[in-house]
């Protein structure tokens, strides 16, 4: 990846304008060809990490969700590590669970696990057996959708616990990946790359 266009129609909007100046871009990071976008130094300022979370709010609340059958979000699932930041936030301010799905090995108790390739490589993924419960209604949350790969690996983890996932989010979607178009369900992302 050698350039980042912003390619969102929402680009004029001044949320995605402050979020966008702020991300770190790391050529060659954590392997060669790859321009990593650090989303910690939104983190390092509480005005706009603020601003994050009521970007996402205000995208949460102002449309309908598809496939919410009592309208609400029962689950808000977070992907280790950089999901983690933002999950737990918007699970509190929406009244939701928060479940965290996580690498191998760093969950306790019995788990479903899938594997899964990734922008720069393969993993697995887990989560904790009986934390979402058949019919659940869940929201995915991460830092970045490149491949989609991680995402798509924990809505598979999500429907093996007899529950669906409604919306993905991200900060960032690297749209030249085209990771989105391998999801089913709605993905919306504040910055597009
Ligand atoms: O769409 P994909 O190609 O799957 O890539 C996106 C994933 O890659 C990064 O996580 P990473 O696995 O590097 O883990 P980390 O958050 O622990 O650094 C990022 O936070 C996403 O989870
Ligand atoms: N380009 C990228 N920047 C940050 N995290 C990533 N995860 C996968 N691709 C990434």
């Amino acid at each position: 990846m050698a350039s980042v266009n912003m390619t969102n129609p929402d680009a004029n909007n001044g949320d995605v304008k402050l979020i966008t100046s702020l991300l770190g871009r790391h050529q060659d990071f954590p392997v060669k060809d790859i321009l990593f976008l650090d989303i910690f130094p939104i983190l390092l300022d509480p005005v706009a990490f603020e601003t994050l979370i009521s970007h996402f709010m205000n995208r949460l609340f102002s449309h309908t969700i598809p496939n919410t059958p009592n309208k609400k979000i029962d689950v808000v699932v977070g992907l280790d590590a950089r999901g983690f930041l933002f999950g737990p936030i918007i699970a509190q301010r929406l009244g939701a669970s928060f479940v965290p799905v996580r690498k191998p090995g760093k969950l306790p108790g019995q788990c479903v696990t899938v594997s899964y390739e990734k922008e720069y490589g393969t993993d697995s993924f887990q989560l904790q057996e009986g934390s979402i419960k058949a019919g659940q209604t869940v929201l995915v949350v991460d830092d970045l959708i490149a491949t989609g790969g991680s995402a798509k690996a924990a809505g598979e983890l999500v429907k093996q616990c007899g529950a669906s996932v409604a919306e993905y989010l991200f900060v960032i979607e690297v749209s030249i990946c085209e990771g989105a178009k391998t999801l089913d369900a709605p993905c919306y992302a504040i910055v597009k790359a």
